[in-house]
């Protein structure tokens, strides 16, 4: 199957089933044999229809006279990926996009193939004007042109300001950087560029984060034999960056509250160069092998995995730990690069969410010994779960401070006072909160 193919599947299963793109990719592209040019090109059509998907609507309505939401899945698909190509990828000529997804359209819906064809014929012949967002409200002209809902536009440019919305929005809109996390209990990070090297990777060192490395086709991360061998993990930089704050020593106890896949859990067992022990809860039973699958896999020998729910107070864990992490469930929109469709969330989806972040946070808290460090992170840019959790439960418990981050440098406006805000946008990382308490008495 070629990869327009491909492509077309797997966004009729993210349509039809509301699935998440990397999920739908991961279970499509498993056992299909692929080269690494077409793998490329399906991920970009998918990735590219999904996070374009209201602008691309809003072409097809302009020249439709039946309107994008009444067509079928099948067809509305194949015209956003043919405007996409048209409107996106100047690697692919107008006449490659039309007649590759023509001839898609003989094989699916034969009958939609002409109407189709005389759609992108259009946008071509009448790109300049077609593909123009011509809407005055600004409000509704960047959630079409950036394909996002409204209501969150209006949320940011209330809590940003227009220029750094629309910063952010261009910044949301690249494909963002693989990072991998060096397993320096087996490899050093030099040793570890230089074996992806030879495999044909291209591998950079990431100033400032000692085990982090930027890499350039890596494709098929399951099947690469450096990673069965447990020498790397996938991580990005800022959810590294969580455990640099941490910072714990050897022989510590740590409990993570919220910890499935495992991506910081596991960064703070190899800190602590497998000694000490962390405790790593979650809440749901598929994601806790996951957890395990890891740990194993980085021959990790210090994490002990839990199912617990963290909104629930543990009497056995009360006083107990030297760290405690709380990377709670949270609204992802750092992570947008990553999930587009994350944009499309309803504002009431994640009314409840400073509830139980707080909650979460009230729980962990108690784990905490005198002396001991709270992290609370997320990978949101919004407020109200983030600093706003924070402050409020400051306000009731005056046994915790914020402490001055010193193990980072990267967002200096804030890491004295005990917290970074990290954008897209401005550090070209995804979006995260993070914050370092101190229990005082
Ligand atoms: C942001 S993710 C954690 C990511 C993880 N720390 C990592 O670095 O790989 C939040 C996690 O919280 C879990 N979760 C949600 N509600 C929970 C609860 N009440 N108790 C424990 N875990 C919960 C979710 O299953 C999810 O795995």
């Amino acid at each position: 199957m070629k990869a327009r193919e491909i492509a077309f599947k797997v966004l009729c299963d993210i349509e039809e089933n509301s699935n998440y793109s990397n999920m739908a990719i991961n279970k499509h592209f498993k056992n299909l044999d692929m080269n690494n040019q077409d793998r490329g090109l399906a991920t970009e059509l998918i990735y590219g229809v999904v996070e374009n998907k209201y602008y691309l609507d809003y072409i097809i309505d302009k020249l439709s006279k039946i309107k994008s939401q009444k067509l079928s899945i099948c067809v509305k698909i194949l015209l956003r990926m043919g405007i996409y190509q048209i409107a996106f990828l100047d690697s692919i000529s107008d006449y490659a996009a039309v007649n590759e997804t023509v001839s898609l359209a003989k094989k699916y819906d034969n009958r939609s193939s002409g109407f189709i064809n005389a759609i992108l014929r259009n946008v071509i012949r009448k790109r300049e004007d077609i593909l123009n967002v011509d809407i005055d409200d600004k409000v509704m002209y960047l959630s079409t042109k950036y394909s996002y809902k409204p209501w969150l536009i209006k949320n940011w440019i209330v809590n940003f300001g227009e220029e750094f919305t629309e910063d952010l929005l261009e910044a949301n809109n690249e494909r963002p950087s693989i990072y991998i996390r060096t397993n320096t209990l087996k490899i050093s990070r030099d040793e570890l560029i230089n074996k992806l090297n030879e495999n044909d990777i291209k591998a950079y060192k990431v100033p400032n984060i000692e085990e982090a490395i930027r890499v350039e086709n890596l494709k098929n991360i399951e099947n690469n034999d450096l990673f069965k061998q447990g020498l790397f993990t996938i991580q990005d930089i800022s959810s590294m960056i969580v455990g640099k704050v941490m910072n714990p020593t050897e022989k510590s106890l740590v409990l993570d509250v919220c910890s499935a896949p495992g991506g910081k859990t596991t960064h703070i067992a190899t800190l602590m160069n497998n000694t000490g022990t962390v405790v790593s809860r979650d809440i749901f039973d598929h994601k806790l092998k996951l957890i395990k699958s890891t740990v194993d896999r980085l021959g990790l020998t210090n994490v002990q995995i839990e199912k617990q729910d963290a909104s629930l107070e543990d009497e056995n864990s009360v006083d107990k730990f030297d760290y405690v992490l709380a990377d709670v469930p949270c609204s992802g929109l750092g992570i947008i690069r990553r999930k587009p469709e994350i944009k499309f969330k309803e504002k009431a989806e994640l009314k409840d969410l400073p509830n139980i972040q707080r909650t979460i946070l009230d729980n962990a808290a108690k784990c905490v010994k005198v002396g001991g460090i709270l992290i609370y992170s997320t990978c949101t840019i919004q407020e109200n779960e983030n600093i706003n959790v924070i402050n409020e439960f400051l306000q009731e418990n005056e046994n915790f401070e914020l402490v001055p981050i010193k193990e980072v440098n990267v967002d200096l406006d804030n890491q004295d006072k005990g917290y970074l805000k990290i954008y897209p946008n401005i550090h070209g990382m995804d979006g995260f909160f993070i914050s370092k308490l101190k229990r005082v008495r």
